[in-house]
């Protein structure tokens, strides 16, 4: 009789290529809590603070590792200049030492640069309520009746516990109004002419009114005001020119000639790029 056909035979080197490749995929997620350690290490702010450049222990030193952590944290290092977070460059030294250096990736996370910090949203994104959902992903898709990520998990959704619990609220607002502070300098810079003549704009869904301040203060005429959630605009802080509104979007938005949503959807399918879109009367804006 004839034999059944044999699996297809793979070279050594194709197995072992395929095998390398799973591990780079199954162990993606190093390189997101990397970049959370460096966070929460403060090293982009140590190295900004020390002139834009640290040999590792200068950097272990300062940011208060035990000098036996010292392998560890060139390793930690490694991943991040790996994928272009830190750079490194030999210092003309006797003994061929390195020194770690800022990247435009991480002067966006280092402290001074006040406007364009995104430390606040990088910190809600690489927080463990959004990131522990991903690991039952399978059960969401398996329950028909789920409908977030996110509440599947937590048995409630982003804004029900942005309103039971205060420090994840101000963790939530502060992400919100980085990420609009550096978004809106682009907008208002690239497209700044959809404003034109527009009396008064409401920020719907606005959080603590990153975006409305920022269109308030290159528009001084126009009145501008935020719509949001009460447990949102309780927490919010007070800006001349803009006005708070506490309420639910779903219900009910007072008039004005223009109503500005911005929304930052995720395209997980082409590789977490984001963009951003945000319409104004009849203008759907996209960058
Ligand atoms: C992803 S944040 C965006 C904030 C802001 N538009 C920005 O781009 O920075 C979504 C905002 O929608 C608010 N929100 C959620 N549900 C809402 C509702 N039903 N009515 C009004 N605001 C709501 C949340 O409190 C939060 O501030």
């Amino acid at each position: 009789a004839k034999m059944a056909p044999t699996q297809e035979k793979h070279s050594s080197e194709e197995l072992l290529q395929a095998q390398v490749d799973l591990w780079h995929h199954a162990l993606g997620f190093v390189k997101s809590m990397a970049l959370k350690c460096a966070m929460e290490l403060q090293i982009p702010n140590t190295i900004q603070h020390h002139g834009g450049s640290m040999t590792p222990s200068e950097l272990a030193a300062k940011i208060g590792l035990h000098p036996s952590k010292l392998p560890r944290l060139r390793r930690l290092m490694r991943v991040l200049i790996v994928s272009d977070i830190f750079v490194v460059h030999e210092v003309a030294s006797p003994n061929k030492e390195v020194a770690y250096g800022l990247t435009p990736t991480t002067r966006l996370l280092a402290i001074d640069e006040v406007r364009s910090n995104l430390s606040p949203i990088l910190s809600l994104i690489l927080d463990s309520t959004v990131t522990a959902p991903f690991s039952g992903m399978h059960s969401w898709f398996l329950d028909e009746h789920s409908t977030s990520l996110f509440e599947k998990a937590h048995g409630l959704n982003v804004w029900e516990m942005a309103a039971q619990n205060s420090t994840y609220n101000q963790l939530i607002n502060d992400a919100m109004v980085s990420d609009s502070n550096f978004l809106m300098d682009i907008i208002l810079r690239e497209c700044s002419g959809v404003f034109l003549g527009i009396k008064s704009l409401i920020d719907v869904a606005g959080g603590h009114g990153g975006s409305a301040k920022a269109i308030a203060k290159a528009f001084p005429q126009m009145k501008c005001s935020v719509l949001d959630l009460p447990h949102v605009v309780e927490e919010a802080p007070t800006f001349d020119h803009v006005s708070f509104i506490s309420g639910d979007m779903f219900k009910y938005i007072p008039p004005a000639d223009a109503l500005f949503l911005k929304v930052r959807p995720l395209d997980f399918v082409s590789s977490l790029r984001t963009h951003t879109q945000f319409t104004i009367g009849c203008h759907k804006v996209s960058i």
